[in-house]
C-alpha cells in the first residue's frame, strides 16, 4: 500500500546534524526544514490563503480539539472536508487535540479509555480518545494527523512521565487500529518522556517498533529553559529514524527554529508570530521590536530595512503604530504578515546554508545581530 507521506533525504550539512529534505503528501510537497503557521479554527488569524501562499507558506497546521468543539467536524465533513472548508489546497498537518485539552480545558479526567474535559466555550461535558481523535482527523481530511497522546506537565515526577508516555504509546497503538485512510492521511507518533534521557529512549523504541510515517518530539517547549530543551534533542533526534520526517512541536521563536535545525529537526509549528503579531510585537533582523513604543510614532521607516515583505514594502513603523494604536484590524493584518513573512523567510535562509554546509555560521551571524549572542 503506498504511504500517504513520505520523507525524500537531499543532503545533510557537513558543519551540523541538520539536513535538507522533502514531505511529500497528497496535497504537495514540503521542502525541510520548515516552518508551519497555525490556523487554530480553520483559518491562520486574519491571513487569507492567497497572501500564505504569496509568502510561501508550504503547509499550515490546525486544530482537533477545536473544530471538533467548534463547528464540530461533521460539519467540516460535509463541506468536503477543512482543504475545502477553508479554500487551501496545500497540505494540512491536524494535531490531535490532546495538548489542547491539557492547556485549555479547567476540569478534566484522564483514564486509559481516554480524557473526559469541560468545553472551554460553554462548559459542556465532552469526550477524546485515540479512537475519537483519528475520527475527527478523518473527517477533516488533513494529511498528516497527529496521535493521541499526553504531554506531560513541566515540570513533572520522574514516574508520572514513565507511566503517561508508556499510555501515551499505547494511544499510539489504538490510533494505527481505528486509522481508516492511510493511503489518504499520515498518521505521526509523538515522542514523549519529559526531559529524562531514559524515558526519551523508552518512548522512542515503543513508538519506532510500529512504523509509523512520522514522529514528533512532544512535551517541549512548556516552559523548561531553552538549554534544556535543546540538551533533549540532542539526545532524542539521533533515536528517530533518519528516513522519516522529525516534527518538533510548539517551537518557533527564530533562535530555536535555527538549534532545532541543527539538530535534525525537519518541521516546527508555534503560535508566536502570529500571537504577538496581535499585540504589535514584530520579529526584525535586528530583534523584538515593539510598535507601540512612542518612539515610532514619527518613524517613516518599514519594520525591518532588511525585510521585502508586503508590510516592509509599503507601511511605515509610525503608520502601523497608529493602527495598533487605534485597534485597527489592519494593523493586525500588517504585523501578522510580517511576522509569518519573517520566519518562513528565515526557514528558507536556513536550506540555503544546509546546502553550503555553512548553518553554523549562519547561526552565529544571525544570532550576533539579532542580539542573541549569550557565548
Ligand atoms: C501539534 C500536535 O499536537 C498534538 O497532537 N499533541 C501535542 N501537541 C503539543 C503541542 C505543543 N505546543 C508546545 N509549546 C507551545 N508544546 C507542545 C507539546 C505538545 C505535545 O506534547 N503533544
Amino acid at each position: 500500500m503506498t504511504a500517504a507521506v513520505t520523507y525524500e533525504s537531499i543532503k545533510t550539512c557537513k558543519q551540523s546534524g541538520a539536513r535538507l529534505g522533502r514531505v511529500h503528501t497528497p496535497h504537495g510537497v514540503i521542502e525541510t526544514p520548515a516552518f508551519m503557521p497555525v490556523g487554530t479554527q480553520a483559518t491562520v488569524k486574519t491571513m487569507s490563503p492567497e497572501e500564505l501562499k504569496t509568502m510561501d507558506a508550504q503547509i499550515i497546521l490546525s486544530n482537533t480539539y477545536h473544530l471538533f468543539i467548534r463547528p464540530g467536524h461533521e460539519i467540516v465533513k460535509d463541506a468536503g472536508g477543512l482543504h475545502k472548508f477553508m479554500n487551501w489546497d496545500r497540505p494540512i498537518l491536524t494535531d490531535s487535540g490532546g495538548f489542547q485539552v491539557f492547556s485549555l480545558s479547567n476540569m478534566r479526567k484522564i483514564t486509559e479509555e481516554g480524557v473526559t474535559f469541560k468545553s472551554h466555550l460553554n462548559g459542556d461535558k465532552l469526550f477524546l480518545s485515540p479512537e475519537k481523535a483519528m475520527e475527527i482527523q478523518n473527517a477533516l481530511g488533513s494529511d498528516i494527523m497527529m496521535a493521541f497522546d499526553e504531554c506531560p506537565p513541566f515540570p513533572a515526577e520522574y514516574e508520572y512521565v514513565k507511566k503517561s508516555l508508556e499510555r501515551t504509546t499505547r494511544w499510539a497503538e489504538r490510533c494505527l487500529q481505528s486509522h481508516a485512510r492511510p493511503q489518504d492521511q499520515g498518521l505521526f507518533a509523538i515522542i514523549q518522556g519529559g526531559m529524562h534521557e531514559d524515558l526519551r529512549k523508552l518512548s522512542a523504541e515503543q513508538l519506532t517498533s510500529m512504523d509509523f510515517p512520522g514522529y514528533a518530539i512532544g512535551g517541549l517547549s512548556v516552559g523548561e529553559p531553552k538549554h534544556l530543551m535543546y540538551e533533549v534533542l540532542d539526545y532524542t533526534t539521533p533515536l528517530m529514524p533518519a528516513n522519516k520526517p522529525r516534527y518538533l512541536m510548539g517551537v518557533g521563536s527564530p533562535d530555536a527554529l535555527i538549534e532545532g535545525a541543527i539538530r535534525g529537526i525537519d518541521m516546527f509549528d508555534c503560535v508566536l508570530p502570529t500571537r504577538i503579531a496581535r499585540n504589535g510585537t514584530c520579529m526584525t533582523s535586528s530583534g523584538r521590536l515593539v510598535i507601540r513604543n512612542a518612539k515610532y510614532a514619527t518613524d517613516f521607516g518599514p519594520l525591518d530595512a532588511k525585510c521585502s515583505c508586503y508590510t516592509c514594502t509599503n507601511y511605515s513603523r509610525a503608520y502601523i503604530r497608529h493602527l495598533i494604536k487605534a485597534d485597527e484590524t489592519f494593523g493586525i493584518r500588517l504585523t501578522t504578515i510580517h511576522n509569518l513573512h519573517f520566519l518562513l523567510q528565515l526557514m528558507r535562509e536556513v536550506r540555503e546554508a544546509i546546502k553550503e554546509d555553512r548553518l553554523l555560521d549562519f547561526r552565529d551571524t544571525f544570532f550576533a545581530a539579532y542580539g542573541l549572542n549569550d557565548n
